[in-house]
């Protein structure tokens, strides 16, 4: 992220939060919560690959993605395909008991704020917590 504020290249921040991850862990235990947040990371690789944009873990169950040269167009797309990959497939899990996972997500696109980073999260963080509230399963736009 660093990178594009040096650059001064417009970006954008999508965090996704798998919704009632604990339950999964509860139910199926900690490897297949593992493997569950292995997947989810591996299929939004896959949804981000044609663009220039990177994956990386944020938290426990929480992944960030910054898009470089971010149009809406092109963010509302990449969410679009992460929500539909996310949900389309049940995960696979330990002993082949099928795992669905939904997701949160929040888009904050650094626009004139480029340069400052704690804002650029705080709003995205805001964000998806909003859309946990809303009923989950969706993706906001942070104000
Ligand atoms: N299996 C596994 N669990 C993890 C890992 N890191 C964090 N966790 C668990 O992830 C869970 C996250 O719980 P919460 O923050 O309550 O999230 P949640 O259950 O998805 O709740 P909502 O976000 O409100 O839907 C906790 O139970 C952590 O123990 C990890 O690397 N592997």
């Amino acid at each position: 992220m660093s990178k594009f504020v040096i650059q001064q290249e417009p970006f954008a921040i999508i965090l996704v939060d798998i919704d009632f991850f604990k339950t999964i862990n509860d139910i199926f235990g900690h490897v297949a919560g593992d493997e569950c947040l292995i997947t989810v990371a591996d299929k939004i690789q896959d949804c981000i690959k044609c663009f220039a944009a990177s994956i990386s873990r944020y938290g426990g169950d929480e992944f960030a993605i910054i898009i470089n040269n971010a149009t809406n167009k092109k963010v509302d797309m990449i969410c679009d395909q992460i929500k539909t990959a996310i949900n389309e497939n049940s995960l696979k899990s330990i002993g082949n008991k099928p795992i669905s996972v939904t997701q949160g997500a929040s888009i904050c696109n650094a626009g004139s704020n480029i340069n400052n980073i704690n804002n650029i999260i705080t709003r995205a963080d805001k964000a998806l917590y909003k859309a946990k509230q809303n009923g989950r399963n969706c993706y906001l736009i942070a104000e």
